[in-house]
């Protein structure tokens, strides 16, 4: 459903941060986009909704080529993309309800939206999604009386509230704990399951990733330099992203001794990345 041909991103201050993307992503599938800091992660899902603009190459979002699309043909466009922020990116003063309602913003007229005056069917909708993902009781709350998994929440039910077909993730759990991360993670593959909906998540924790994702995608410098299964990502491969490392003893090595590591569970999966792995 999604389709990057070539893609090809220069900053102008020189910064080569995309390298001749390829990517096919089809209808319902979960993918995490993992590398290093300053390895183009960000700029690839930005480059898809066009937050950021794409030096050059195609994307196509079923039919539509998205980099010849400007005005309302964009703002169109980028109803199907949803984003979930690392930050939230939530309006502090408002409700949880009218955050959530936020997401129709592209689909009420400007008025409507300004008065906050929303079509009976979007509250409905936004009433079933504050219950879908754990909210329920909170409508009424404002966005920064929340815990950070909360506000995520919320985050994830105003993505969905615009009907997507694609989520565009961006670091989600960068701010939560280890285990507010999983509750997250689960909630984002669940919905994505439910509603046959693609994601692209940004993500720093490997292990997050291989146990949440059905696909991973590593890039280096820019570069595609990974693109498998969860059970495929080895050391060497891990290596071949980030860097020499002994990707298998590191973290017992040096995390073992402290109380965190030795009341976490033992890891589901084969390889725990020292830098994110902490479950
Ligand atoms: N607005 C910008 N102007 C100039 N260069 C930029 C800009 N944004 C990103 N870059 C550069 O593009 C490259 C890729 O950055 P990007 O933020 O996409 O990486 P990332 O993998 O998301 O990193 P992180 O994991 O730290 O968020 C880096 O060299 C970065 O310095």
């Amino acid at each position: 459903m999604l389709t990057l041909s070539q893609v090809n991103k220069r900053y102008p201050t020189g910064d080569r941060a995309l390298t001749d993307i390829e990517l096919t992503l089809p209808r319902g599938q979960v993918m995490a986009l993992i590398g290093p800091s300053g390895a183009g992660k960000s700029t690839l899902i930005r480059c898809v909704n066009r937050l950021v603009e794409p030096t050059s190459g195609s994307i196509r979002l079923e039919e539509t080529e998205l980099t010849r699309l400007s005005g309302n043909a964009l703002r169109r466009a980028r109803r199907a993309m949803a984003m979930i922020f690392q930050e939230y990116a939530l309006v502090d003063r408002l409700t949880v309800m009218e955050n959530v309602l936020s997401g129709r913003l592209g689909y009420v007229g400007f008025w409507r939206s300004f008065l906050r005056r929303y079509p009976a069917d979007d509250i409905a909708e936004a009433f079933r999604l504050l219950e879908r993902v754990g909210l329920p009781h909170a409508m009424d709350k404002r966005a920064d009386a929340l815990s950070g998994g909360q506000r995520q929440r919320v985050g994830i039910a105003r993505a969905l509230i615009q009907r997507p077909r694609l989520l565009l993730v961006d670091e989600p759990t960068a701010s939560l704990d280890p285990k507010t991360s999983r509750q997250i993670m689960r909630l984002i593959r669940e919905l994505c399951a439910e509603r046959k909906l693609a994601a692209i998540i940004n993500i720093h924790d490997v292990a997050l990733a291989q146990q949440f994702a059905d696909r991973i995608v590593g890039l280096r410098a820019g570069e595609i330099v990974f693109d498998g299964k969860p059970g495929e990502l080895d050391a060497d491969t891990l290596t071949t992203i980030y860097g020499e490392e002994e990707w298998d003893t590191r973290v017992q090595e040096e995390e073992a001794p402290s109380a965190a590591a030795s009341a976490a569970p033992a890891p589901a999966t084969p390889l725990t990345l020292a830098t994110g792995g902490a479950r």
